[in-house]
């Protein structure tokens, strides 16, 4: 929502298809989510620049590993910057900016099939609430943009800085 109310053009484009697919200020139901790409765009995209998990479940290597010419020890901590891979410009063009547009030409799949974006994590512990996160977001995102009109008020300049809290286990 910050993202998108420092880029008032995207709020506009996003209200103008829910307006044609869904109708100005009506309720979004679940159906209509196929439909809305270009608000699919802005979750995708904020899944890449804020994921919610940066780090993912930190892992603990039960033996030693070889990768990419690496010995990971038996014992290790391993975490995922997935944070890192979402602002990885050999992979991203202009990866600071909030581009939801950028996916019209990039089929990437966030259900932990694509490592690019892997906002829900991969494999045995992927999240499991996937599914539904996915369908929330969207509905969420979109039923605020549908029933309201937002701005920033003129003299306010959103602090984007990030900070990382681990919690110990
Ligand atoms: C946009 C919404 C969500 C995001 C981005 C998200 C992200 C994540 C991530 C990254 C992990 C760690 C996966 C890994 O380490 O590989 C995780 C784990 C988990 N998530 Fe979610 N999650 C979301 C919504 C939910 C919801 C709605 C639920 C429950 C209803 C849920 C329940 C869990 C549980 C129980 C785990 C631990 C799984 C395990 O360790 O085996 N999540 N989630």
């Amino acid at each position: 929502m910050t993202e998108i109310l420092r880029q008032p053009e995207i709020i506009k484009k996003s209200q103008a298809e829910l307006a044609q697919i869904v109708g100005k200020g009506k309720p979004i139901e679940e159906v209509d989510l196929s439909r809305l790409p270009y608000l699919q765009f802005i979750i995708k995209e904020t899944f890449r620049m804020h994921p919610p998990s940066p780090f993912l479940v930190p892992r603990r290597v039960d033996q030693d590993v070889e990768l990419c010419d690496y010995i990971i020890p038996k014992g290790s901590r391993v975490l995922v910057n997935v944070w890192a891979i979402g602002q990885d410009s050999t992979f991203w063009e202009d990866p600071l900016v909030f581009k939801p547009e950028r996916f019209q030409s990039l089929e990437l799949d966030p259900r932990g099939k694509d490592f690019e974006l892997i906002p829900f994590g991969a494999g045995r512990r992927i999240c499991p609430g996937l599914a539904l996160g996915l369908r929330m977001a969207p509905i969420m995102l979109g039923s605020m943009l549908n029933s309201f009109n937002w701005k920033l008020e003129s003299d306010i300049e959103p602090d984007m800085e990030e900070k990382f809290i681990q919690l110990e286990t």
